[in-house]
């Protein structure tokens, strides 16, 4: 029997990241998390405890910080792209970089230079691979949580002995959108698309009317590839926020559909990939330790 090293990569996870940048009294904010991953000829330190070889993480924490000093961090796909290049520029073992940063939302409150108020729990993602010369990026956003009170229903699927639920014609639907959409192409403007891809699943999501959140997922990503050929493929994750109605029959009440109870867990969870068929090949685009 022979034991080898498998795939590995290592970084800093989670380095916090607030910056203030200033425009006279006027203050602009960012507040990321970033995550590094370096990957390479790292069998030394593995096999033998030799870190010649080893960025420390420590010093991969520092140059985030030092980066985020030296030019304005800008859009977190450019801010990545700098850090993923320079790791696998200034260091001859080191091959590859994956930079992950969130971008967490600060809202001005109103009439204030430099007072904020946290926009919620929405965020703004990437995920760029560098491989030699070679970037892919994959942006999004998690947990922008939507709702429609009717234009939902959910009937026609099979029953057996363990069907419960009824057939709806009208009923909430909800979910915490997390979306991820692969780029392709030079030159994009990395906030516009993202504003834009943004706004296309709200509308799509508002706008269409569903049978099923599977047909709205879908909806949703093929608004995004009709209007966005900078996007090569979409990938949402939708978990359905049920709201059931409450049965207010013994108290003598009917339910109109007015009063519901919003479940926590158990959750369906809705998931897709929606492509286009000419799109640039994916390289490494997607590529993590956890799919290798
Ligand atoms: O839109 C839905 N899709 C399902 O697959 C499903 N399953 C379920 O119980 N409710 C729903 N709703």
């Amino acid at each position: 029997m022979a034991i080898t090293l498998g795939p590995n990569q290592y970084g800093k996870a989670e380095v916090r990241l607030v910056t203030v940048q200033r425009e006279g009294t006027v203050h602009h904010l960012k507040d990321l998390t970033v995550s590094t991953s370096l990957r390479g000829d790292l069998a030394a330190t593995h096999l033998t405890g030799d870190n010649a070889d080893v960025v420390a993480t420590d010093t991969q924490k520092n140059t985030v910080y030092a980066f985020a000093k030296e030019a304005p961090v800008g859009e977190i796909e450019d801010f990545a792209l700098r850090l993923g290049h320079h790791f696998v520029g200034s260091f001859e073992h080191i091959t590859g970089a994956r930079i992950l940063i969130d971008e967490h939302g600060w809202n001005r409150i109103s009439g204030h230079d430099h007072a904020f108020s946290q926009a919620g729990s929405e965020k703004r993602t990437t995920a760029v691979t560098v491989q030699g010369d070679q970037a892919w990026v994959v942006s999004g956003l998690d947990d922008l949580v939507v709702l429609k009170s009717t234009g939902s229903e959910f009937h026609g699927f099979p029953r057996d002995k363990y069907t419960t639920l009824a057939e709806t014609n009208d009923r909430i639907l909800a979910t915490a959108v997390t979306a991820r959409w692969r780029y392709q192409g030079d030159g994009i403007d990395w906030a516009t698309s993202h504003a834009e891809v943004r706004r296309i699943l709200l509308e799509t999501f508002a706008d269409k009317h569903s049978l099923s959140l599977q047909q709205t997922l879908y909806a949703m990503g093929e608004a995004v590839l009709k209007e966005r050929e900078e996007v090569a493929e979409v990938r949402l994750s939708l978990p359905n926020k049920h709201h059931f109605l409450v049965d207010l029959s013994p108290f003598g009440l009917k339910n109109d559909n007015e009063v519901f109870y919003a479940a926590d867990r158990p959750y369906g969870l809705i998931e897709g990939v929606v492509l286009r068929d000419d799109a640039e090949d994916a390289g490494l685009a997607w590529h993590t330790l956890a799919a290798f």
